[in-house]
């Protein structure tokens, strides 16, 4: 599947937005990836996530769990689990901070692909590692749906990507003065414990 598949399956479910967004990261964008009208879509999910599990197979060979970041993970890391044949897990945020709870947990020597949906700078993503190591997980990998960043994101560990795209981002005291004149809307659930 092409970065251009991807981005198909994004524009028939709606999902690839205009305007004006703050992502997770504070970073202002006129473009938004609503992957929940895609994941939405099992078919689709599915088309998705299998391509992904084969490419994470190819990349790193087989792996024994993965392990995602609440919210936008979770769907897209059980899919991907499934097709992976290896159990599906989630971190969560717990006073800021991604933590596994509910009973998860990682036996040593497992290896453990990081699945997130959408990678725009990375924080994210280093951020559920962290939280895998620091419940004594070893990530052999990372791997998302869409990674934004061009490629330029560094998450720490091999990123396997589905598609990349290159989407402007911009620091808030950096706005081009069209997208400062739109409304903002703030998509993500980042701030919304806050
Ligand atoms: O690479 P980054 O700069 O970290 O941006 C990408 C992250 O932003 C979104 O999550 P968000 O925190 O908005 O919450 P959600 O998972 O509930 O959508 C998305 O699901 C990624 O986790
Ligand atoms: O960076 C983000 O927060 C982000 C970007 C995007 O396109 N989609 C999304 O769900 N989150
Ligand atoms: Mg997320």
């Amino acid at each position: 599947m092409t970065s251009d598949d991807v981005l198909d399956e994004f524009r028939a479910a709606g999902a690839l937005r205009e305007g004006h967004f703050v992502l997770s990261s504070g970073l202002h964008s006129p473009v938004f990836l609503q992957k929940n009208l895609v994941f939405m879509d099992a078919a689709r999910c599915t088309r998705l996530c299998k391509a992904l599990a084969e490419k994470i197979i190819a990349a790193v060979g087989p792996v024994d769990v993965a392990i995602s970041p609440a919210v936008g993970g979770i769907i897209p890391g059980y899919e991907t689990a499934r097709w992976l044949k290896v159990p599906s897990m989630y971190v969560e945020r717990e006073g800021g901070a991604f933590k596994l709870r509910r009973g998860f947990h990682v036996e040593p020597g497992q290896k453990i692909v990081m699945v997130e949906d959408i990678v725009t700078t990375g924080l994210s993503s280093r951020e559920c590692i962290a939280a895998i190591r620091a419940a004594g997980g070893d990530v052999v990998a990372a791997a998302c749906i869409v990674d934004r960043s061009g490629g330029r994101a560094d998450v720490g560990v091999p990123l396997v990507a589905l598609a990349t795209l290159d989407v402007p981002a911009y620091p808030a005291d950096a706005l081009p003065p069209e997208l400062a004149a739109l409304p903002v809307e703030d998509p993500g659930s980042r701030r919304l414990a806050k």
